[in-house]
């Protein structure tokens, strides 16, 4: 099943730097770990947010559930999903 999702990042000003690097780190590790299994397909930057587009590729809501309540910087993230249906018209 393949599910668009936008992830919008809302860091509050107040959390140190050090702790604000430390949870990028683990987000992107995390990610990487994804993407090396094939369940995050594509990560895209949205020009001038900070925010992404994401193609996931899982085999259930639950487990999409799962993996974006495990990002790191889930606590401070806005996403929304959408699942993706197969175009009459793709080729
Ligand atoms: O920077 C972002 O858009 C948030 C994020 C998701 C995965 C990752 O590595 O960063």
């Amino acid at each position: 099943m393949l599910f668009l999702v936008r992830m919008d990042v809302n860091i509050p000003r107040d959390l140190p730097e050090a702790q604000a690097n430390e949870i990028k780190a683990r987000e992107k590790a995390y990610s990487q770990d994804l993407q090396r299994d094939g369940r995050w397909k594509s990560i895209w930057r949205v020009v001038g947010e900070y925010a992404n587009y994401s193609i996931f590729d899982v085999s259930s809501n639950d487990e999409l559930h799962q993996l974006l309540q495990g990002l790191p910087l889930f606590p401070f993230m806005k996403i929304h999903v959408t699942p993706l249906a197969t175009h009459p018209s793709a080729i």
